[in-house]
């Protein structure tokens, strides 16, 4: 690439004035790094350099081009890069309209030149070298936010999940997740935002089940000084902070019924008023949501008003239980482990005869995460190179726990079991049968005599 220069890092001198040149020539060349050339025009200069050099200084009054004009050419002929102008003209108004166009620095010709311009280029390094550290970082960020390295398993399923995350990802459209508990709504939110031009941008999360309904509003919205007793300054709701980038609203089932008026007016007009407040804030923000209820269901319940969910329904997007992805528990198994290792430097560990097993009899309430913990469990006990079935732990749910703490009768505990598999399976009575392993008829009776 520098073929005709050198491969330091690269100064062309443009001076027309030869003993000056030479002595910033001089000057500068007593930094090893630097390979530095002179040129007494703006014409030698493009008949000579062919390759990009890293930074060019210019003298404002050349007798062949004038400062200005030589700026604009070099501006236009290596975009971005830096170039120093050195005049004895000190006006303030040539500086600035230098700058304006293009010009990195803008030094006067005195006594103190030679070591502004050593200065003004080591600024010009730290800045190049800031930037290709940027550069590198973006690029690594990219790489660990791609589909594959943020979410892992290697069912149809999750391949099909990939390929709608992909059409999120290149329209603004609204994607609606939904998947029980732990089956990773918000990673594939995530994963879409950071995949989508608005990367750059923040990626806000709220959990609407772990916000009192009190406080929801102004947590999304905002609110002004005074605007409700405890208000004691202005708070930016979570919408303002999103701006320009991504809000996931997780367990938007669970948003009170007397705010889903507002956040449907706030999606219809783009715009919202903080509470209390009369400012209107203009809103640039693609909503992700995400619920492990089924919301059409809420819908019909009268629960969830119908106008906000067909606008926030947008791109669909089904994250299956992991008992029904097998495939990926024994993948997803293995990189928590080598995970876990890695972080803790740890020697590798194998999963040992007996734990894939183990693993895939289970059936997940808490899924993925659930799977993450247990394995990272699973690294800690293990003694040797190994894990074996008896590291795999499967701690009971709290949920079972809860249930188990409410001492009811066999026949109560039925009634409820069947009632969840009910309402899971949209009232499927053959799937439920088949699921629970009783008979239809039992379901049948027990709805019948109004049971369930
Ligand atoms: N396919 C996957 N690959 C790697 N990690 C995953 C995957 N799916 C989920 N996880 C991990 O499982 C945990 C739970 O994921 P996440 O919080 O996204 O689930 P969720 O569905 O949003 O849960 P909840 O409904 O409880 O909020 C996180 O630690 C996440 O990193």
């Amino acid at each position: 690439m520098k073929s005709d220069l050198c491969s330091k890092f690269t100064i062309c001198i443009i001076e027309d004035d030869p003993w000056y040149g030479q002595l910033l020539q001089y000057q500068l060349s007593l930094n090893p790094d630097y390979c530095v050339s002179l040129y007494t025009s703006g014409q030698e200069f493009f008949e000579k350099v062919t390759a990009r050099p890293d930074v060019i200084t210019i003298d404002f009054s050349l007798p062949d081009i004038s400062g200005d004009k030589l700026l604009k050419k070099l501006v236009s002929k290596y975009p971005g890069l830096p170039v120093i102008v050195i005049s004895s003209q000190s006006k303030i108004v040539t500086a600035v309209e230098l700058l304006k166009q293009g010009a990195t620095d803008y030094l006067i010709k005195d006594e103190n030149t030679k070591e502004l311009l050593w200065n003004a280029i080591l600024r010009v390094r730290e800045n190049v070298s800031l930037k290709q550290e940027v550069k590198r970082l973006e690029q690594q960020l990219h790489e660990k936010y791609t589909f594959n390295n943020l979410l892992k398993g290697n069912s149809p399923a999750l391949q099909a999940t990939f390929g709608l995350m992909e059409k999120a990802a290149q329209t603004p459209v609204n994607v609606s997740i939904t998947g029980e508990t732990g089956t990773g709504k918000e990673l594939v939110a995530k994963a879409i935002h950071m995949n989508s031009d608005r990367q750059k941008g923040p990626f806000v999360a709220m959990n609407m089940a772990a916000i009192p309904s009190e406080l929801v509003e102004s947590e999304l919205f905002g609110h002004e000084k005074g605007s409700f007793t405890g208000a004691q300054g202005r708070k930016i709701g979570r919408f303002e902070e999103a701006n320009g980038g991504t809000l996931f609203l997780d367990e938007i089932g669970e948003l009170p019924a007397a705010i889903q008026s507002k956040l449907l007016r706030v999606l219809q007009e783009r715009e919202l008023q903080r509470v209390g407040g009369s400012e209107t804030i203009k809103l640039n923000v693609r909503l992700i949501t995400a619920t492990h209820k089924n919301l059409a269901d809420e819908v019909r319940a009268g629960s969830f008003r119908e106008d906000l969910y067909y606008r926030i329904i947008g791109l669909p997007i089904n994250l299956p239980p992991l008992r029904d992805r097998s495939s990926d528990i024994v993948f997803l198994a293995k990189h928590f482990v080598d995970d876990f290792c890695r972080e803790y430097r740890k020697p590798p560990l194998l999963l040992g005869p007996g734990v894939c097993d183990k693993l895939l009899a289970y059936d997940y309430p808490g899924n993925v995460r659930e799977l993450k913990t247990t394995m990272e469990l699973a690294a800690v006990l293990s003694n040797g190179t190994e894990i074996k079935p008896s590291d795999v732990v499967f701690t009971p749910s709290a949920r079972s726990n809860e249930l188990l703490a409410e001492e009811k009768t066999l026949r109560e505990y039925t009634r409820t079991i069947i009632r969840h598999h009910l309402n899971k399976y949209q009232n499927n009575v053959p799937l439920v049968a088949q699921k629970l392993d009783i008979g239809r008829s039992t379901i049948y009776k027990m709805v019948q005599e109004g049971e369930i």
